[in-house]
């Protein structure tokens, strides 16, 4: 040691210390700080200094070493051949003198070799040992030598066999893979677990690894695991297979998931090639690889290579650009959707992930906000998988810079400054300015025109986006002031049908009370709530001037619900449109105050068939007008059901159950009678 420069020495022992604490993190905690592609930048660089210098190589150096000691929490278990690690080569050049220097070493020049080649796939590694067909044992890779058993957590894997399949299973079979959580586990996993306020993951790996290290087997069971095998540590008796990929297939056989994309390519072009149309289809995979792992196929080739301390030398890994990475945070931007979920949006410093430059990263939401406890200016890791958006993952509180700003969540819509609702219990938060906010105008007026609510004939989606983006339609009053004449210029509408629609939106005019509070588009207000607030408040005036107590005292309306129509018509923006509307002339006759005759009420009605007078909605709103409620399926608990035309299986199920069936005529003749009724009140 005494030759080395004073200065290379103090990188060495730093780099040791920060290696070792980065694999305890990581291994033993499931819990990194640096991102990967932190974590390798300084293990090359330590190799390179040892390289340089190898009177400062040491047995303990984490280049030498092989992941960390088994944890405490469970039994240490030798293993009988070494888990080793992987050597990396991050070009295609560093490919090709892999390739070279196995070549060299079997002296197997202008022959070409044989290579295996499969997906790194990014999780855990365990090792699974059979004695006659029957899982005895599963062992966590610890430190290469001295693992963690964990047998009866990885039990609970459905893609582990318990037993191998086949009649005749060797005496002896050690079989080693790569426990991972698909992209959609991983979302559901930590979908949960931000629900539950349980520890949220920050990529499939960690989760993966955490969720084998579990002390509990059946917490373990509730997770999302899946085991690929993709190494044959021990068989015995020796089966005659030649190659690895002969090995793999036996696998198969035995009843294990191997790779999909595993493959036999030739020397250093066949190499290449796979490497690059695996990572085209990396983003499409569902899962997390961090490259590809290239084997040398023929077994007794393998053996003649051998190992050196910390990797076979029949292997390598050819790595793919990481898919996390830090980049500053300069600034969060809030967006809103199309039905005005507000959405907090990190602005980055740009940067490469995963070969892609990223400039932006969702935060979620408020709650996310305050999980990460992020602030404006600090250094943020960003993840990057598959075709999902990319996140904020962590915060390295570390470099934290003493002038990083708390982010405040806006309390009005960027988009029109309506008043943002954050409601308990909720994790979304939303504009309420509904009709009048442009990020919500195209949404809000297909709902306004729509068959339940306005039921303006002949304006469709696609009419809609072009009124909007032509900026003729601002709020939904502008509709009623469209001309025909107008409405002619835009493609595909001729003279006739632009008549035709001013004629619907006249026709539109006159409505009820129930349908003009659904068209306005107020959250979670649906047809039957309008319809109670209708009939409740009898007249628009009265349910605008309503506080949030008289509003919950009306039927199926809760605390939630209340909240949002109270606030909406707090709104000045909505009062201004709903005013505008009146002015056009929307109309409706006022409803009767009070509390009106309900014949039905109590009584669960099934509508089926196609009936002739009206559609099934109106058959449907005229019977919950009468207090009935109108369900899906029929049970013994139904009152009626109305077999229209081509009445199937639902007549059947009633009339087999007892439950009276009537036909449409005989519903008008009840229905006019029960209406007569209530109008006689
Ligand atoms: N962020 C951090 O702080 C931190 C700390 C330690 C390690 N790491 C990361 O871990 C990796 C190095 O760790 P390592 O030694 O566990 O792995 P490695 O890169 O040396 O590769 C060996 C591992 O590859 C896996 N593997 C996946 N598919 C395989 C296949 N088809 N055939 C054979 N093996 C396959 C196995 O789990 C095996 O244990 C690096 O990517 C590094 O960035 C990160
Ligand atoms: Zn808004």
């Amino acid at each position: 040691m005494s030759q080395a420069d004073p200065e290379v020495l103090d990188e060495v022992v730093r780099l040791r210390a920060e290696l070792d604490d980065a694999n305890y993190r990581y291994y033993v905690l499931d819990e990194p700080r640096l991102t990967d592609a932190d974590y390798d930048r300084r293990l090359r660089r330590l190799q390179v200094l040892e390289e340089a210098n190898p009177e400062l190589v040491t047995a303990d150096s984490p280049t030498q070493r092989v992941g960390a000691a088994p944890d405490a929490g469970f039994p240490e278990v030798a293993h009988a051949v070494p888990m080793l690690s992987l050597d990396n080569a991050f070009s295609e050049e560093e490919v090709k003198a892999f390739v070279r220097r196995v070549a060299d070493r079997l002296e197997a020049h202008g022959e070409p070799l044989a290579f295996c080649c499969e997906p790194k796939l990014d999780g855990a590694a365990v090792s699974l040992v059979y004695e006659h067909g029957e899982l005895v044992a599963g062992v966590t890779r610890g430190d290469g030598r001295t693992g963690e058993g964990i047998t009866s957590n990885l039990r609970t894997l459905r893609s582990i066999p318990l037993r191998l399949r086949g009649d005749d299973p060797p005496a002896l079979l050690e079989v080693r893979g790569e426990v991972i959580i698909s992209h959609a586990g991983f979302e559901a996993l930590n979908d949960r677990a931000r629900e539950e306020d349980t520890k949220v993951f920050a990529n499939p790996r960690n989760a993966a690894a955490g969720s084998l290290r579990q002390l509990d087997p059946r917490v373990t069971a509730t997770r999302p695991l899946e085991f690929s095998a993709y190494q044959v540590a021990r068989i015995e008796p020796e089966q005659g297979d030649a190659s690895h990929s002969q090995l793999m297939a036996r696998l198969g056989d035995f009843g294990f998931r191997t790779s999909q994309e595993l493959a036999v390519v030739e020397g250093a072009e066949g190499i290449i090639d796979y490497c690059r149309a695996l990572g085209e289809k990396r983003d499409r995979l569902g899962y997390d690889i961090d490259g590809v792992v290239i084997k040398v196929d023929d077994l007794r080739l393998q053996r003649e290579l051998g190992f050196v301390a910390r990797a076979p030398r029949w292997a390598t890994s050819f790595k793919f650009p990481a898919q996390e990475e830090t980049t500053r945070l300069n600034d969060v931007e809030f967006q809103v959707g199309r039905t005005g979920a507000i959405t907090p949006v990190a602005r980055l410093e740009p940067v490469s992930v995963a070969g892609v430059t990223v400039s932006n990263a969702t935060l979620h939401n408020a709650d996310e906000i305050a999980r990460l406890d992020v602030r404006i200016g600090d250094t943020v890791a960003i993840r990057r998988a598959g075709d999902v958006i990319p996140k904020v993952v962590r915060v390295l509180e570390e470099r934290r810079p003493v002038d990083a700003e708390t982010i405040v969540f806006p309390e009005h819509c960027p988009a029109c400054g309506s008043q943002i609702e954050h409601l308990e219990g909720e994790v979304v938060a939303r504009c309420s300015g509904g009709l009048f906010c442009p990020a919500q105008r195209k949404e809000a007026l297909k709902h306004f025109a729509s068959r339940r609510a306005l039921d303006i004939d002949g304006l469709g989606e696609k009419l809609i986006e072009a009124l909007v983006e032509r900026e003729w339609v601002i709020t939904p009053a502008d509709l009623f002031r469209l001309e025909a004449q107008r409405l002619a210029e835009l493609p595909r509408m001729g003279t006739k049908s632009s008549e035709n629609l001013v004629a619907a939106l006249d026709k539109a005019k006159r409505t009820t009370l129930a349908r003009f509070i659904f068209a306005l588009g107020i959250r979670e207000v649906g047809e039957t709530t309008a319809a109670n607030l209708a009939r409740h408040f009898g007249s628009l005036e009265a349910l605008m001037a309503a506080d949030v107590a008289a509003l919950e005292s009306v039927d199926d309306v809760g605390p939630i619900v209340a909240a949002h129509v109270h606030t909406f018509f707090r709104q000045p923006h909505n009062r201004e449109t709903i005013e505008d509307l009146l002015a056009c002339g929307l109309s409706w006759q006022e409803e009767t105050i009070g509390e009106r005759p309900q014949p039905l009420a109590g009584q669960s009605w099934v509508l089926t068939g196609t009936l002739e007078s009206m559609t099934r909605d109106e058959g449907k709103a005229r019977l919950q007008a009468l207090g009935a409620k109108v369900a899906g399926s029929v049970s013994k608990k139904t009152a009626c059901v109305v077999a229209g035309d081509a009445a199937g299986s639902k007549r059947e199920k009633a009339e087999q159950m007892g439950v009276p069936v009537i036909d449409e005529d005989e519903l008008l003749g009840r229905l006019a009678e029960w209406e007569k009724g209530e109008s006689d009140s």
